[in-house]
């Protein structure tokens, strides 16, 4: 690393200190409620006190707290009576904010099963029905934002949650089978295990839609760290905004792999485009005729040096100046005039840029997508021999708006073009002071490479390997911001980790621009085969997973914390058309209330859900979801905004959401209604649509009702 000007290094210093203390000041202030997770007691008598961050006396450094993470707690989550791991007490404690409101104390002696002072009986920990901590935070009402499970995170979790860092995990788990807590739970431990790495590199916790992260935003800075990025699809690349829709067809057929093959062929076109000769008209000389072997000489060298288009324009003109200079010298014989001045002269000549502008035009990536989709010549040429359904839903007007599909396609564009070399040549200088500060951290991600145990193909495809100097290209040098900020505003920015939640909907395309941000595929991916709702063709992570990332394992998750029993035995009457061969999915809990079923004539469909939307409401304190098709969200807007509207004048957060089964993705509810609209005959019900239902049917955490026209719902 270079040498820096002393007051620049401890300006460096300073902040960095100054950035160290503002977040310990935070994490103290966030871990004040409910600081005291429990204890255990272990065989030899020494007590340990777990709690939400780790803390020592000043006086006398005695160990007061230890953190959650550290290994010493993990036994605290993992013992049980048959595995005890030495512990033979344990405490769970349950906090609302600063106050403890319950202390329950179990022993894991196999003789000693009993209850201790006012708590649980102690069973075996594999049957969470035992756990009264647990029961308590599975019953507590739940609010628009979710809780984290610090101080019940049970031992299958556990061992996902402190999996190594290295490589790929896909975590494969039924709904409500903790899968998005376990995530950001595990992004906590990897913060913490991993600290030096990721404060800097930063995690990126990718979710569905904006709902969803409004929804879990609350959990990792209740566990103090902050050194995440939350983006969705619709998001990952800065400054460009996808709000507007298109047909899952659409949606699909641009995440498919072979996109990037076609992206590459577009950009293709825009170098030199096959023509049989130009004219170049100079001003006040006569016109000059470029033949098609000279344009496509002048094309393979503006290729020839492998740069991004963009990148490699200023070599095109010089290949083309070249050309230029041959023939002037061929017509009028030598001049007096040195090359470069010719050059120069020649480049200033306005019929000369146009012609630059028209054989190899600088281009933005999202004009790119735009062009593709709204110019069906250009479309054509890039998607050849489409159905002409498919061709329908593709093609639409210039001025659409971009969809959350079409942004892996604007990312992967970005790097075919790569910067613009005119501003990029001005900033260079600037850049290359800062690069070496840069470099440093750059290597310290290289060095997440090699840890990685990575071998040559896992890193080749599809990202090209990174080297330290182009990794510390990649880095801003610090100007003040967290590198969270930082990383947030930088398309180029690569991770230390990746988080994806609801994973079975990510496209390949997509898969792909994640790996860009994470070329060690230091990734945990979470999700469900049966929810999978993009197309109605199976998912497997294979299918997924293996053309891109040649290894990773998998974990599954096997019990629902979220849908008491009774709600999921009718559950699972649909996930059974999903997969008949599917296990029973197993409920932590079995519940107090039975699902209430309704059966409805069509034109009553609204009415009803509204006035079961309005019961929900008076029977539940918590909240309550309304999940319908989109053709009868309006009808349903009256009884949504009537309640926030009574929300808002008791100055009370509203407790109504209305969505459709894929806005509910992720998301859960104490009570929630199920409009179903008039169905086909069960065989003909299409799987993406009995995943849609499969997916509202197990969003309450107490009370369900469905209103049907048919009788899907059995
Ligand atoms: N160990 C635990 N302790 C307390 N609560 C838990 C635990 N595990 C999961 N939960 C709770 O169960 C509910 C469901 O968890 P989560 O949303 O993470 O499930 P999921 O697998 O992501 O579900 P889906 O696939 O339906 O989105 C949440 O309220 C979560 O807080």
């Amino acid at each position: 690393m270079l040498a820096r000007p002393s007051d620049e290094l401890n300006l460096t210093e300073r902040d960095a200190l100054v950035a160290h203390h503002a977040r310990r000041l935070h994490g103290l202030r966030t871990a004040q409620y409910g600081l005291l997770l429990g204890g255990v007691e272990t065989d030899e008598g020494e007590r340990r006190r777990i709690g939400r961050i780790g803390l020592s006396d000043p006086d006398d450094g005695e160990r007061l707290l230890i953190d959650w993470r550290a290994p010493v707690a993990r036994p605290f989550y993992t013992a049980t009576p048959l595995h005890r791991d030495g512990v033979k007490t344990r405490r769970r404690v349950t906090s609302t904010d600063r106050a403890v409101t319950a202390v329950h104390d179990e022993s894991l002696l196999l003789d000693d099963l009993g209850e201790l002072d006012g708590g649980t009986a102690a069973g075996d920990r594999a049957n969470p029905s035992s756990d009264g901590a647990l029961l308590a935070a599975l019953e507590r009402p739940r609010t628009a934002h979710m809780s984290d499970i610090v101080g019940t995170i049970q031992r299958e979790q556990d061992a996902i949650i402190r999996d190594p860092i290295q490589g790929t995990l896909v975590v494969q788990g039924g709904p409500g089978t903790g899968k998005t807590a376990v995530a950001l739970q595990r992004a906590a431990y990897l913060l913490y295990e991993h600290r030096e790495r990721l404060a800097k590199s930063v995690v990126l916790v990718v979710g569905p839609n904006q709902r969803f992260l409004e929804y879990i935003s609350q959990v990792l800075p209740s566990l103090g760290e902050d050194s995440a990025v939350l983006v969705t699809p619709g998001t990952l690349v800065p400054g460009v905004a996808a709000t507007a829709t298109e047909t899952p067809i659409a949606a699909a057929y641009k995440g498919r792999l072979d996109i990037a093959d076609a992206l590459k062929r577009v950009v293709r076109e825009f170098e030199v485009p096959d023509t049989a000769a130009r004219v170049l008209r100079p001003a006040g000389l006569k016109p000059m005729t470029l033949d098609a072997a000279l344009l496509r000489r002048v094309r393979g060298r503006g290729r020839s040096g492998g740069a991004a288009h963009n990148a490699a324009r200023p070599r095109f003109e010089k290949a083309l100046l070249t050309e230029i200079l041959r023939i002037e010298d061929a017509e009028h014989g030598s001049t007096a005039m040195e090359d470069h001045e010719r050059r120069a002269d020649w480049a200033e000549d306005p019929a000369v840029q146009e012609l630059f502008d028209d054989l190899w035009p600088l281009l933005d990536p999202v004009e790119v997508v735009r062009d593709l989709f709204s110019d069906p010549t250009r479309f054509d040429r890039a998607f050849p021999q489409l159905d002409a359904g498919l061709r329908g839903e593709l093609l639409r007007p210039r001025e659409h708006g971009l969809t959350p599909a079409d942004i892996p396609l604007v990312d992967e564009l970005a790097e075919l073009l790569g910067d613009d070399p005119r501003p990029a040549a001005a900033a260079a200088a600037r850049a290359r002071a800062d690069r070496a500060v840069d470099l440093a951290y750059a290597q310290n991600v290289l060095d997440m490479v090699a840890d990685a145990d990575a071998d040559e193909d896992h890193l080749a495809a599809p990202v090209s390997i990174v080297t330290a100097a182009t990794l510390a290209d990649r880095q801003l040098a610090g100007d003040g911001r967290t590198p969270a900020e930082r990383a947030m505003t930088d398309r180029e920015w690569v991770y230390g980790h990746v988080i994806v939640d609801e994973a079975q909907e990510v496209s390949p395309m997509l898969l792909r621009a994640l790996i860009r941000r994470c070329p060690t595929r230091s990734m945990t991916l979470v999700g469900d085969a049966n929810q999978y709702t993009a197309t109605d063709a199976p998912f497997t992570w294979s299918g997924l997973l293996d053309p891109q990332v040649p290894r990773w394992r998998r974990a599954d998750l096997t019990v629902n914390y979220r849908t008491p029993g009774r709600i999921m035995r009718l559950a699972t009457g649909v996930l059974r058309r999903i997969d008949p061969a599917a296990a029973d999915p197993s409920s932590a809990r079995d519940g107090d209330h039975e699902p209430r079923v309704l059966r409805v004539d069509a034109a009553r469909l609204g009415e009803t859900t509204a006035l079961a939307a309005e019961e929900a409401l008076a029977e539940s304190e918590g909240t309550v979801g309304v999940i319908a098709p989109r053709g009868l969200l309006g009808a349903l807007a009256g009884v949504h905004a009537a309640e926030a509207a009574q929300a808002a004048a008791a100055g009370t957060s509203a407790r109504l959401w209305l969505g459709t089964p894929d806005d509910a993705k992720g998301l859960e509810f104490d009570a929630v209604v199920v409009a179903v609209p008039a169905m086909p005959e069960p065989h003909a019900i299409t799987a993406a649509t009995w995943k849609r239902l499969y997916v509202a049917l197990t969003r309450p955490t107490q009370r369900l009702t469905v209103v049907q026209v048919g009788d899907a719902i059995r």
